[in-house]
């Protein structure tokens, strides 16, 4: 009988040992004759990332310095409880990645489906047919003559904010990450429902700041054991006070943005009854005058709402804070920077387009620390070769921008600050340069993003002199994007005869 439990027990054990030491480790010895890699058992990429935060202050010192030894590596391995992880950093391998996207990999929801019960299924976080019909209803939106029509609005909205910081006396020590998510979060709630939204308050919070509440709320609640143990089940079911607290928040947001949706239909509605032009040019709007509106679901375009408020605030806003921050470490380039700027008086876009600085700043800054170094985990559906790699089903795959970004083969100085590298644009080669991902699945609100980056920059550097406040330390750790773990202090001085008061 003993020998029985002894055996059973035995059993157990070899079984465990087998899926979290040696079947992961026999995988990332497979795939490691690809490239290169690091492998800790059990905890994986997470215990990497702690390491690197605590010795390199970069949680993704390894891929950007993969080829600084003069190899040419492929892919990096690493290995989270279970498997294997591969980041492809060759331009090829990336290009053959994003054919097979579709057919052969899906995100997975690992850290994401908590999220995802509040911002429901929008196409960042949809698959097959559900996410081509959202993606193929809202690309209208997303394109670059329909969004010069909100041009006007985001430049409203840009001088608004600084206008709000300056009489607030609030420029010392400013994190100028937040100062742009102000604005960013402000753009996408009216690139959706124009300013119909302006006087909602939920629980005496603007929109924007009870959307980055709930946000906030539900990613610290991964956080906790509970989530390990039941994912995202044990927050609804509502076993805690403040679970439930939150659950029912997330009802009534969700709820609230249905009635401004409809609120802002009903308008439409009345104003065509009576003849009239609408002088508003939100989404709302546009899929009205498309017939669109009972392609999407009212549900689906909250989710939709929330899915590029999460996608679009906190990037774009990150974009911007880091290029400050690289203009402040490089004095040289931002003189250059300035003297161009203050030499143009061509604020539309196409004015904008044309300064070579102004743009170069932007891409460098995308290259270096783009705010998505890193794309979401992808688990293969399907055994399949990538190119002349055999990719088992379950293992987790994605490109990694971050890591090609820094290829000394196509990036001459890779480590560098170089603006003046974008001048010749001709001498990109293709899936070497993706901080929006590229094929099938690459951002939608690319355009929107650069559109607001050029604004916000143009008017930020004609408003204010700016320095980092010497005692602040870059270190760069994961939250929602790869981010300064203190806030970002930059100190702010209003310059004469200021931009935004013109
Ligand atoms: C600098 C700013 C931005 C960066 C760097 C960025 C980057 C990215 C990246 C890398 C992806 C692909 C993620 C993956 O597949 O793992 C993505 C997807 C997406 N982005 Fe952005 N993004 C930015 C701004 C925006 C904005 C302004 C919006 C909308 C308001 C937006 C909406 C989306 C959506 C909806 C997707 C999902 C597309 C799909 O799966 O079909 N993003 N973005």
């Amino acid at each position: 009988m003993v020998s029985y439990f002894a055996l059973a027990g035995l059993a157990i054990v070899l079984y465990i040992l087998y899926v979290f030491i040696i079947n992961p480790y026999l995988q990332y010895r497979k795939y490691l004759k690809w490239g290169k890699g690091s492998f800790y058992p059990f905890v994986g990429v997470f215990y990497g990332a702690g390491l690197r935060v605590k010795q390199y202050k970069d949680v993704d010192h390894h891929l950007k310095h993969m080829y600084d030894d003069g190899s040419d590596p492929k892919i990096y391995v690493e290995n989270n409880a279970t498997g294997a992880i591969i980041k492809i950093s060759d331009p090829e391998y990336i290009k053959e990645f994003v054919q097979l996207e579709n057919k052969a990999y899906q995100k997975t929801t690992l850290l994401i489906d908590n999220i995802i019960r509040l911002v429901g299924q929008g196409i960042i976080f949809s698959e097959g047919p559900q996410w081509k019909k959202n993606r193929n209803v809202l690309s209208g939106v997303f394109h670059f003559e329909q969004l010069s029509k909100r041009v006007p609005s985001i430049e409203k909205i840009t001088k608004e904010v600084y206008k709000r910081y300056i009489d607030s006396g609030n420029v010392k020590n400013v994190d100028v990450i937040e100062l742009f998510q102000e604005i960013t979060a402000e753009v996408v709630i009216q690139t959706f429902f124009s300013n119909i939204s302006k006087d909602k308050s939920f629980y005496g919070m603007s929109l924007s700041v009870a959307l980055s509440y709930l946000i906030n709320s539900v990613g610290k609640q991964i956080s906790t054991p509970f989530y390990f143990l039941f994912r995202t089940n044990f927050f609804k079911w509502g076993i805690r006070e403040s679970d439930r607290k939150l659950n029912k928040q997330i009802k009534e947001f969700r709820q609230m943005i249905g009635d401004i949706i409809n609120e802002r239909i009903k308008e439409e509605e009345e104003l065509e009854k009576r003849g009239e032009q609408t002088t508003k040019e939100d989404l709302v709007y546009y899929l009205k005058k498309n017939n669109l509106l009972g392609v999407l679901s009212l549900d689906e375009i909250i989710s939709e709402f929330m899915t590029f408020y999460v996608a679009g605030m906190d990037t774009t806003g990150h974009l911007c804070g880091m290029a400050i921050w690289f203009l402040t470490q490089h004095p040289e380039i931002k003189k250059k920077l300035q003297e161009e700027l203050d030499a143009n008086t061509d604020y539309s876009q196409n004015g904008l387009l044309k300064l070579p600085y102004l743009n170069g700043v932007i891409q460098e800054t995308q290259r270096l620390y783009g705010p998505a170094g890193q794309l979401f985990n992808r688990v293969a559906l399907r055994d399949h070769m990538l190119k002349d790699i055999p990719i088992k089903k379950g293992t987790i795959v994605k490109p990694s921008p971050c890591s090609v970004h820094r290829h000394p083969k196509y990036f001459e100085d890779p480590h560098s600050f170089k603006p003046e590298r974008w001048f010749n644009k001709n001498t990109v080669t293709p899936y070497t340069f993706i901080p929006f991902n590229a094929g099938p699945r690459n951002c939608i609100g690319q355009h929107l993003a650069l559109i607001e980056a050029r604004i916000m920059i143009n008017y930020f550097m004609k408003t204010f002199d700016f320095e980092s406040d010497p005692n602040f330390e870059m270190v760069l750790n994961y939250a929602f994007l790869i981010e300064p773990v203190d806030k970002l202090r930059i100190n702010l001085k209003l310059k004469e005869n200021p931009l935004i008061y013109q």
